[in-house]
């Protein structure tokens, strides 16, 4: 509320009432008394207006010593007598205004005469305006940010042409182990097994044969980005079999963290083979077991090696199941995605428990080894886990992630005016497909309770071959859906082309080594959703076909965004829909009829659920 300004210069009073300063608004809230003096109908109407000014003044007046209130016999006294009265109570209190003005900070006070000099000064010419702020998340300055992400770490370029037989490691490697990668995986390695081998085993084997100290400081941590499907986790077991093999007394010495149960199974199984003879103890832990039979195992058997869930991991430690004390190596696979997940803020959990049993204080008593085909390059992530003298293994690219070397992508390009027909122009494409085994990746879960009857009711129709059409949802039970995943794994391709649609849960690690095609019905939601749904096929360096359904410019805009990210094997680029793959977004006369037939009976069936 401003006062209205009292100008000196107009001392001598106007005929009419003196303007003088508005009291300022009330402190207290309640303005009912003003309501009341303005209403009051003992004033003659004219006068109402000046009245809300002489209200203030009424109001001031209360707090100045004048004369007493409710005169009635005021009205019989000579006016001029009233007048000078009213004009001089009206100068004391300009004085007392002047005197409180006086008081203020003389900041707060608006130099008129300045600000009138100012304003009329000004030409009218563009204000100057402040320096354009860089834009920070500009392309090229958000790439550059990513790069320093890496920047204070050693990195270590591998390319695919590193590959070598795992014989030639024999005199780094226990005959046993040996023996078991030839039996239950290759004769030769992967580059990234080749790389981290002959960057550690040499480091491991001396560090174990001469003196056990420092051993997790001589190696250091080891950060991998690589590939889907390139053998990661090979890559991280055998050093870790081997480094255990010579141990005499079973303590916890490797934690192994991944992000769901699926792939527990999995890494249980690699190691599980690679550990044959050697009397290893690898046990695993999962939500299913009862958290007090696991504690009662664990304290019965120390394992070797844990493969856990995070949030799993929290119980233990909470409940005291397993120590840090002699932990030497951890693990982190699909790190990226562990590290992006609360699971009870597990890694602070597990660095804080580290801290306070490792007899060994100093930086770098764990070997820390964090995997992903889409390792983050958020650095806070990372810095949580306090990485000691980090080794990034990276293949020479110039983007951030990889797709398999022989990964061919189809780009189909479907108009928005047609989006209705998606389903069918699904289907045209799976019609198009030979023995194929493919994932079909849906946004939702009721976008694959949608989709998966609707192909059924379509294919009943004769809309299309008889392709045999799973689908893996919430709607399931967990035992169903992972039954639904092992009848899809084994299932045979040659009589008709196996399909199971399912949503993002199966994008991460799930290692099934014959899908021929992954299609992204719904397009990802960022490069690295991107690049661990099409890894799911072209796995150990074999081929596979990614297809993607792009629904009008944003999907397409939307798509080369997530290009910046990627790189490819020479030769493999995107093949953007052609002439031949019109074919697949053209819908006759006939099949109109039919699709809106079948859409009907998925109507149908829907309300009659
Ligand atoms: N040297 C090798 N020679 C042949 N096959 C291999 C070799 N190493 C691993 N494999 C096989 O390659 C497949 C993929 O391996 P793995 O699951 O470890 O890949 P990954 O890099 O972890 O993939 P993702 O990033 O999707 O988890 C597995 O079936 C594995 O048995």
């Amino acid at each position: 509320m401003f006062a209205v300004r009292f100008d000196p210069s107009e001392a001598e009073l106007p005929k009419e009432k003196p303007l003088v300063p508005q009291k300022r608004a009330a402190e207290s809230d309640d303005d009912s008394d003003e309501v009341q003096e303005s209403e009051d109908e003992s004033q003659e109407p004219e006068r109402q207006k000046d009245e809300s000014e002489d209200e203030s003044e009424d109001k001031s007046r209360e707090k100045l010593p004048e004369e007493p209130e409710g005169q009635e016999d005021v009205q019989n006294q000579d006016t001029s007598d009233i007048h000078s009265k009213k004009h001089d109570s009206v100068i004391s209190r300009f004085q007392q205004t002047l005197k409180l003005q006086e008081k203020l900070p003389q900041a707060n006070l608006i130099d008129e005469e300045k600000e009138a000099s100012d304003t009329e000064a000004r030409p009218l010419e563009q204000i100057p305006q402040p320096a354009k702020v860089r834009n920070t998340h500009s392309g090229e300055a958000f790439e550059e940010r990513k790069s320093i992400a890496w920047r204070n770490t050693t990195k270590v370029h591998y390319d695919n042409q590193m590959v070598k037989p795992f014989a030639s490691y024999q005199d780094q490697l226990q005959p046993r182990l040996l023996a078991n990668i030839q039996q239950y995986f290759s004769k030769d390695t992967f580059p990234i097994q080749t790389v981290l081998l002959d960057n550690t085993l040499s480091l491991l084997n001396f560090t174990l044969g001469v003196t056990k100290k420092n051993l997790t400081r001589r190696v250091g941590d080891i950060l991998v980005n690589a590939s889907t499907g390139s053998g990661k986790t090979l890559a991280y077991s055998i050093p870790i079999i081997e480094a255990l093999s010579k141990r005499t007394v079973n303590k916890l010495r490797v934690l192994v963290i991944v992000p769901t149960k699926l792939l527990i199974g999995q890494v249980f199984d690699t190691m599980s083979k690679l550990a044959q003879g050697t009397g290893l103890i690898i046990s695993i832990s999962k939500l299913e077991n009862s958290l007090k039979e696991e504690h009662q195992k664990f304290m019965n058997y120390e394992p070797d090696i844990l493969i856990v869930t995070p949030g799993r991991l929290v119980d233990h430690l909470q409940i005291g199941s397993i120590t840090m004390k002699n932990l030497m190596m951890l693990v982190l696979d699909e790190a990226d995605h562990l590290l992006n997940q609360s699971f009870q803020n597990w890694s602070t959990e597990l660095m804080n428990n580290i801290k306070s049993h490792k007899l060994d204080q100093m930086p770098g008593n764990v070997i820390k080894m964090v995997f992903s085909a889409t390792l983050t390059t958020n650095t806070e992530k990372l810095h949580g886990l306090h990485l000691y003298n980090p080794k990034l293994f990276v293949r020479d690219s110039v983007k951030l992630y990889n797709l398999p070397d022989k990964l061919q992508e189809y780009n189909v390009n479907v108009p928005t005016a047609k989006s209705l027909y998606k389903p069918l122009f699904l289907l045209h494409l799976l019609n198009r497909l030979q023995n194929a085994k493919a994932l079909v990746f849906v946004k939702s879960n009721e976008a694959s309770l949608r989709l998966a009857p609707l192909l059924a009711i379509m294919i009943e129709k004769r809309m299309g071959a008889s392709h045999n059409v799973l689908s893996v949802n919430s709607n399931n039970t967990k035992s169903e859906n992972k039954r639904l995943v092992h009848q899809f794994a084994t299932s045979d391709t040659k009589e008709s082309n196996q399909i199971l649609i399912t949503t993002d849960l199966m994008s991460r690690g799930i290692d099934i080594n014959d899908i021929t095609d992954v299609i992204n019905y719904d397009p990802p939601i960022s490069s690295q959703q991107y690049v661990h749904r099409c890894g799911r096929t072209a796995r150990a360096l074999g081929r596979g076909n990614a297809h993607n359904l792009l629904v009008g410019k944003g999907e397409r805009k939307f798509w080369t965004q997530i290009e910046k990210d990627i790189s490819r094997n020479v030769g493999y680029e995107p093949i953007i829909s052609t002439e031949q793959d019109e074919s697949i977004v053209n819908v006759s006369e006939n099949e109109n009829e039919v699709y809106k037939l079948c859409l009907e009976i998925l109507r149908s069936q829907n309300s009659g659920d």
